[in-house]
């Protein structure tokens, strides 16, 4: 029988899963895919998921920027699996969650090879789908606040539709997580899958690629090194930053609560690039200098996520503020670059 959800969209019931998992002789356990696991992001999800000795974890990744390093706890563990994959290809398992994380997430990255970016988006969101639909899962997509392009509105609800640039460098990126959205939505509508859809904000924090190119990485390596923190031109743009904790915590409520989405997750605390540097500088190593560097196009001149929607339907919003969070990520940095306490020398 057909069913409204809280977007006014009229559904069919989702697809059931395979008598298997609902046998007597089943595990009860929780199986949960997370694609693009051995990431940033999805490292510390796992983390949290692989808490509850109830849940069973899988993870696809083709190591493109993630890494064995970031799951190394893991690996060997009863409850957990770790699966070279890329998403492009299908894949087949019998779980009850996905966590569809997959796709480069920084600039410098997802410009490298823009086609394989939209192939992942694209074919690796149908892909996903497709198995949600076979096995009967609940799929969460982590969107971007870049389906909102240059806002023209600000903060950004989810009622915004964008102003996107369709043919620009950053689109493989941006106009791939919105046809992801779009496919989400209609696999939903056509089939019954039960989707959730996370538009996430600029997140940072340990495990972060320390030549990730995202600014809060580059500031951070940057004042550890004593090189200058390059602020792109204008420097006035501004971001707002999550602490990945919050953003965990956040994509959690959502896959279990009972809103579709999208929902914005993101930290409504708005610097701009400046202020960013200021404030790494100050915590990190005041003797550094800041520089002032050429931008790339349609870098967004301004972000800012409205969480009205997260803190009422997911009784969520962020604990860590940036200046908390900063030397978080300094202390795991500073053990990566192999370097000590003492702060060091400025090189100009
Ligand atoms: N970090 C942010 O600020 C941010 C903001 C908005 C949205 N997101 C989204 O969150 C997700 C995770 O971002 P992140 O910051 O952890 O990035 P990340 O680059 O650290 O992680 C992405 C992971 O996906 C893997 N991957 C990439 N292409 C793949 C493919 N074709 N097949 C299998 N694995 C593949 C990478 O190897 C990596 O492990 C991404 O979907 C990103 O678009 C992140
Ligand atoms: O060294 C640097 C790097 C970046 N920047 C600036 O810092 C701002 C943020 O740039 P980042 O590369 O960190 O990230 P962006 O906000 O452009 O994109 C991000 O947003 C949302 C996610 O989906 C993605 O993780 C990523 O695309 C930009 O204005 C950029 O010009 C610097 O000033 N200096």
């Amino acid at each position: 029988m057909a069913t409204a959800n809280g977007n006014g969209v009229t559904t069919k019931p989702p697809p059931s899963s395979s008598p298997l998992r609902n046998s007597k002789y089943c595990q009860s356990n929780m199986r949960i895919l997370v694609t693009g696991g051995a990431g940033f992001i999805g490292s510390h999800l796992v983390d949290k998921l692989m808490e509850n000795d109830k849940n069973e974890v899988i993870v696809v990744d083709n190591f493109f920027t993630g890494s064995k390093d970031n799951l190394r706890r893991w690996i060997g563990h009863p409850r957990f699996e770790l699966i070279r994959h890329d998403v492009t290809e299908t894949f087949l398992a019998e779980v009850d969650r996905i966590y569809h994380l997959a796709c480069p997430a920084s600039p410098i990255f997802y410009k490298h090879n823009p086609v394989k970016t939209i192939k992942t988006n694209v074919i690796g969101t149908l892909n996903m789908l497709g198995l949600a639909k076979r096995v009967g899962a609940r799929i969460l997509l982590t969107s971007t606040s870049e389906v909102y392009g240059d806002p023209l509105e600000h903060p950004q609800t989810e009622e915004y539709w964008g102003n996107v640039n369709p043919i620009g460098v950053r689109s493989c990126y941006d106009e791939g997580k919105r046809v992801a959205e779009t496919l989400m939505f209609d696999y939903h509508r056509q089939h019954g899958i039960e989707i959730r859809i996370a538009r996430i904000f600029n997140t940072y924090g340990p495990r972060m690629n320390i030549d990730d190119g995202r600014v809060v990485s580059n500031f951070i390596a940057q004042a550890l090194r004593g090189e200058p923190l390059t602020v792109q031109l204008p420097g006035t743009q501004t971001r707002s930053f999550c602490y990945v904790s919050d953003m965990v915590d956040g994509l959690i409520r959502l896959m279990e609560g009972d809103n579709i989405g999208p929902i914005n997750i993101g930290n409504p605390g708005e610097f701009t690039m400046i202020e960013l540097a200021e404030t790494v500088k100050e915590l990190i190593n005041p003797e550094v200098t800041v520089k002032r560097v050429e931008n790339t196009p349609d870098d967004p001149r301004q972000r800012k996520p409205d969480i009205t929607k997260a803190k009422k339907l997911l009784g969520w919003e962020p604990k860590v503020s940036l200046r908390q969070g900063l030397p978080l990520m300094e202390e795991d940095f500073r053990q990566r670059l192999g370097l000590s306490e003492n702060k060091v020398e400025a090189k100009v």
